[in-house]
């Protein structure tokens, strides 16, 4: 079966990118991305290829080269569910935030609204594929709604988890490590949907690194993976506790270990905490599963993750008061950076919020710089707490656009984000205007100590 018709509903940081990489490559294939996000899909329509809502190295050139011809970005979901053969569903899946599982289980919601959305319009057979990120099991749950309430026509269901990285998410979708589909291979019209799908990555993937699984093992890969990449983030922050208690250097360590090809480099960068909007949510979820099958231990050893990442978050912040006489009240903080990483505008559980609101609770003036991110996202992510009032927030906290500006006349710098332009700054121009003695919170172990000590500065890296 060739597929000619895609449809995506969810036009966010997978949907977009995956279907402009799917667009670019394919282009005898028309890909139609859809949201109800109108801004969102405004902005991924403006003339100006830099406008688009995701701010993604490469990302414009791909989206110039496909859209219009056959990418297109709408907000008539119907149509674009009426039209194709091929329906990706990449809505997002949150934490719930109420009801049975709040604070744990993954909120399904969006996922369950598109499956109705999908049985109430297709009039022909489609695929659908999940793209989003789903508890196990989560295709009998769609299977389901998509039989008992559609027009008698044909669903597969197949599970094709995404696994790129914000920042790099063009590299990885061109050159993905393995591209993995889980489908009902035992039956002839599964097989035929499975092949379907591995036609349209084969267009630049080669085929060996397309892996076909059942639906089931291809749903619990994708959170395995996600569980497994942030434990290496919470064991070498682990670690970094530790050095800085007895002279060790996390980067040497993790240099050390990571050089044993059965543990392997990558991963091991000790840090202020990992953010984005998936680490914490999935192993949330995983330890729910877990839970909800009466796997505590197994729940309980996942769940120590979390706990050790919002320690590393709460203990660098902490170390900012105690390191400036116990007290920040009234003293100005420039935070560098706010985003969760570097290369994206996302600041999705970014530990940037976690750490200014520590610092606002004590009463600390906080001032903001990160290249990317914009002044009303930094509110809104402070507001989201509801740690404060929202005039609160903005009297006490200031964005500014220029990073020596936010340096001025401050107590303490945190650097809470890996920017590449935080390595290249006049650090002895900054250190001159800041108030004495000059504090340097180096979040990321981005800075080299040894000339930033020679210059003056306070300097504490985490980790060592
Ligand atoms: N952000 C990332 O790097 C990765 C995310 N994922 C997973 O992919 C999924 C999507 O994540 P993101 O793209 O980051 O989320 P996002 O929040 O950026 O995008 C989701 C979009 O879906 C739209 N939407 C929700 N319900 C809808 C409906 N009924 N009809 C039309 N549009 C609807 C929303 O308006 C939003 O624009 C999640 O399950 C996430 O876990 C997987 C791999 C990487
Ligand atoms: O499911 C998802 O959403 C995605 O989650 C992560 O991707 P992402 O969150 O975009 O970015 P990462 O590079 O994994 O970084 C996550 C966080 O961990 C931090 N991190 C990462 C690596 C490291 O060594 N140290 C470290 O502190 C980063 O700074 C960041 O805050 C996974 O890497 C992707 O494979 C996955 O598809």
């Amino acid at each position: 079966m060739r597929i000619r018709n895609i449809c995506c509903i969810g036009a966010g940081y997978v949907g977009g990118p995956t279907m402009a990489v799917i667009a670019q490559k394919c282009p005898e294939i028309d890909v139609t991305v859809v949201d109800i996000n109108e801004k969102r899909i405004a902005a991924w329509n403006d003339k100006n290829v830099e406008n688009i809502p995701i701010y993604e190295p490469g990302l414009p050139e791909v989206v110039q080269e496909a859209r219009g011809r056959n990418l297109f970005f709408s907000t008539d979901v119907d149509a674009a569910i009426d039209k194709a053969d091929m329906i990706f569903i990449s809505v997002n899946t949150p934490t719930k935030t109420y009801g049975i599982g709040k604070g744990m289980a993954a909120d399904l919601k969006y996922i369950e609204l598109c499956a109705r959305q999908i049985a109430r319009v297709s009039k022909t057979d489609k695929i659908v594929v999940e793209k989003s990120t789903l508890p196990v099991r989560t295709a009998e749950a769609l299977k389901n709604i998509l039989d008992n309430t559609g027009n008698g026509v044909n669903f597969q269901i197949l599970s094709n988890p995404e696994f790129l990285a914000e920042g790099t998410a063009v590299d990885d979708l061109m050159d993905p490590d393995r591209v993995l589909i889980g489908g009902d291979i035992d039956s002839a019209k599964g097989k035929e949907a499975v092949d379907a799908l591995v036609n349209v990555y084969a267009h630049w993937v080669p085929k060996s690194k397309i892996l076909t699984t059942n639906v089931w093992s291809s749903e619990l890969s994708k959170l395995t993976a996600n569980a497994f990449l942030a434990q290496r983030v919470s064991s070498i922050n682990a670690m970094s506790e530790l050095c800085e208690k007895t002279g060790a250097d996390v980067t040497e360590v993790a240099k050390a270990v990571g050089m044993d090809s059965r543990i392997g480099s990558k991963f091991l960068k000790s840090s202020v905490g990992f953010g984005g909007s998936c680490f914490q949510k999935d192993i949330l979820n995983l330890v729910y599963i877990a839970k909800s099958f009466g796997l505590h231990e197994v729940a309980d050893y996942w769940e120590q993750v979390i706990i050790m990442n919002d320690h590393q978050k709460r203990r660098f912040a902490s170390n900012i008061v105690s390191s400036l006489f116990n007290t920040v009240s009234g003293k100005k903080i420039a935070l560098l950076g706010w985003a969760f990483k570097k290369d994206t505008n996302d600041t999705r559980e970014s530990a940037a919020i976690y750490v200014a609101d520590y610092l606002l609770n004590e009463q600390a003036e906080i001032v903001v710089y990160d290249p990317k991110v914009k002044e009303e996202q930094i509110f809104a992510d402070l507001d989201n707490l509801n740690s404060r009032s929202e005039e609160e927030n903005r009297k006490r906290v200031t964005v500014l656009n220029d990073p020596y500006e936010v340096c001025r006349d401050a107590h303490a710098i945190a650097v809470l984000t890996e920017w590449d332009e935080f390595k290249e700054m006049d650090w002895g121009k900054i250190y001159k205007d800041m108030l004495k003695p000059a504090f340097l919170f180096d979040g990321r172990r981005l800075l080299e100590r040894k000339t930033k000590e020679e210059i003056g500065f306070e300097f504490y890296a985490i980790g060592s």
